[in-house]
């Protein structure tokens, strides 16, 4: 799939360039460009992975010519840069703006000035009905390659979307949290009992972004079915592994928190084709003048309901426990 391709992983040195390296090196490919800001990182990745095929570059998706530079000769680009917390971003918004939308719009238009084949953008569920800096950038970062996509000629180059639910264990994410809380003996500290997050593992995350690789057309946007969990059940089955009895603290929702995430809209779901474990959101390509009518203009809006981490499959604590065992991290922490 890669035989002899140059690809650009743009936040390279984040979780999911981690996650992604060992495959992609397993292929014929020629070169993996790494994007990012932090030297160190880069640093520790060269002495870990050690491999000539991986070039480590510095630069900013703010800074246009840094990345149109980088993207010089690039088949694929798979862009993870993002500012991600919800809390830091609502009180910098503006630092969202620069990196999640016009560092985004700098991406997507340099591939396509360099002839880049296809480009896979990472988004989440924050970007659905946003009401947080971050959602709200990562919704005008999907409207940016959706609208992109639609002045693209020939699919010369191809602009797709992936839209993650909560990766487990994520670096800064709740799991860590708690299994710290675990290890230092203070209470676990949730903020609603009844906040629910689809839960996904960086394997299935991956998985999501092969799947839009391999079969994404123009302007799509690729979401996994996920299961979700309450926060407490979250907490209550972490306790559970590390056989802990400390309270559990109730401490309120934080900024720009929403209880319940979306992944998709019932106004996205009228035109998204659905399969046993994915949706696959079309673009609308109506021009302005709506004189085409959409393929599925006899069914209504009202039939539609949105597919939300309430209304999907509830995991139990048990159910939860399996999912944990199954991460590398918390497998990790037990062997300590
Ligand atoms: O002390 C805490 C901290 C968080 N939570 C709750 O745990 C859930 C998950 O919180 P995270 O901070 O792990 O994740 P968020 O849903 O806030 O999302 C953040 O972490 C995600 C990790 O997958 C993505 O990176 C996302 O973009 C980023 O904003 C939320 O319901 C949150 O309210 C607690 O109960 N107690």
């Amino acid at each position: 799939m890669f035989t002899n391709k140059t690809l650009l992983i743009t936040g390279g040195t984040g979780s999911f360039g981690n996650a992604v390296l060992n495959k992609f090196l397993n292929s014929d490919v020629k070169e993996i460009r790494i994007f990012s800001r932090d030297e160190k990182k880069q640093t520790d990745m060269r002495i870990h992975y050690n491999n000539e095929k991986i070039k480590f570059i510095i630069g900013d998706v703010r800074n246009y010519e840094s990345i149109y530079n980088a993207t010089k000769g690039v088949d694929y680009i798979f862009h993870a840069a993002a500012l991600k917390q919800v809390p830091s971003c609502e009180f910098y918004p503006m630092e969202a703006v620069k990196t999640n939308i016009l560092g985004a719009n700098n991406v997507i238009n340099v591939a396509v000035e360099n002839n880049v084949r296809k480009v896979i953008v990472l988004s989440t569920d924050k970007a659905v009905y946003p009401i947080n800096a971050m959602g709200l950038s990562k919704a005008m970062m999907e409207k940016l390659v959706i609208a992109k996509s639609r002045t693209i000629e020939d699919d010369k180059t191809v602009l797709c979307c992936v839209r993650y639910g909560n990766v487990m264990a994520s670096r800064g994410s709740v799991i860590p949290l708690f299994v710290e809380q675990i290890n230092t003996g203070n209470a676990l500290t949730i903020t609603d009992p009844n906040m629910t997050r689809f839960l996904m593992t960086l394997d299935d995350a991956v998985n999501l972004v092969m799947l839009a690789f391999e079969d994404g057309r123009q302007g799509e946007i690729f979401v996994q079915k996920s299961p979700a969990a309450t926060v407490k059940d979250l907490a209550t089955a972490i306790k559970e592994i590390f056989n802990s009895n400390l309270d559990i603290k109730v401490i309120g929702v934080r900024h720009g928190e929403k209880l319940h995430e979306t992944l998709v809209t019932k106004e996205e779901r009228i035109r998204s084709k659905e399969m046993e474990k994915n949706f696959v959101i079309r673009p609308d390509n109506r021009d302005l003048n709506y004189k085409e009518s959409l393929k599925n203009e006899k069914m209504l809006l009202s039939d539609y309901t949105d597919y939300n981490s309430y209304n999907t499959r509830r995991l139990n604590i048990d159910e939860i426990k399996e999912l944990l065992l199954k991460l590398d991290f918390i497998r990790d922490m037990i062997d300590k």
